[in-house]
């Protein structure tokens, strides 16, 4: 297991291998989930500190943190840690309550981005280089179809995954009125997840089998995703390219 030089002060701050902080993120570098946070946690000026967690060898730190489920990301605030992406975001927002202003207002759009809206499942099935993509793909070929699967199949659970998109934009067109075309305005819960799911595709592409396209995907989804690749804290926030592609590829054929 491994182990992190920890400190517990008397206010509650953690400090980690010499770094103190009131907020701690225990993370990966490449999980979506994870720059959900980082990406909340930026666009609200909040400082905070990060673990690198090794998922292979998981740290006491993390088994201490989340013992249930065992899963980045966690945010640990003064000692207390809360876990789930979508509890953390909300967390953050109702804590930090400066703008930002991450949850919309409207109570019918706030149901759309909650846990089980279909604008999770659309994109928690969409994570882009996430097993969880597969369940609502092909679910006779189990969790790996997009790749295992070869011609005929694949064709067919990509038009699966982009007839989903089409379901998703339209929702968002409906229930979301002036959220497309981006427009560079305030970066919601909606953007943030949007982005942190959707904006390395072209790692996806390259690593295991081209879904987005121009040719492909629904266009203004396609349009607002190479936006946010554009804005400044997003790209600060997305993992590396190449490493990522490393990443996908050993993740996907390993696990073959
Ligand atoms: N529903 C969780 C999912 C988090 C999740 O799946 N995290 C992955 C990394 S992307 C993880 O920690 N996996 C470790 C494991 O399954 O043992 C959330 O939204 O936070």
């Amino acid at each position: 297991m491994h182990q992190y030089q920890l400190i517990f002060h008397r206010d509650r701050s953690l400090e980690i291998e010499g770094k103190q902080s009131e907020v701690v993120l225990i993370r990966t570098w490449a999980s979506s989930y994870c720059k959900r946070v980082e990406l909340a946690l930026k666009l609200k000026g909040i400082p905070y500190e990060y673990v690198q967690e090794d998922l292979a060898n998981k740290s006491e730190l993390l088994l201490h943190h989340n013992p249930v489920h065992k899963k980045v990301p966690v945010l640990v605030h003064k000692g207390k840690a809360i876990v789930e992406s979508l509890v953390i975001l909300e967390y953050i927002d109702e804590h930090w309550n400066n703008s930002p202003i991450l949850l919309p207002i409207d109570p019918y759009q706030r149901s759309k981005v909650s846990r089980k809206s279909l604008c999770q499942i659309a994109l928690e099935n969409f994570v882009v280089g996430s097993r969880n993509v597969v369940p609502l793909i092909n679910t006779k070929e189990g969790t790996l179809s997009i790749i295992v699967s070869k011609g005929e199949a694949q064709e067919k659970a990509i038009e699966d995954m982009i007839e989903l998109l089409r379901v998703f934009e339209n929702g968002i067109k409906n229930d979301f009125p002036g959220k497309l075309p981006f427009d560079d305005q305030n970066l919601e819960l909606l953007d943030i997840i949007v982005s942190t799911n959707a904006c390395n595709y072209q790692a996806f592409n390259e690593a295991v089998a081209v879904v987005m396209s121009p040719e492909k995907t629904p266009t203004e989804f396609f349009l607002w995703v190479n936006a946010f690749k554009g804005h400044p804290l997003i790209k600060d926030t997305l993992p590396p390219h190449d490493k990522l592609v490393a990443k996908m590829k050993r993740k996907f054929f390993q696990s073959l």
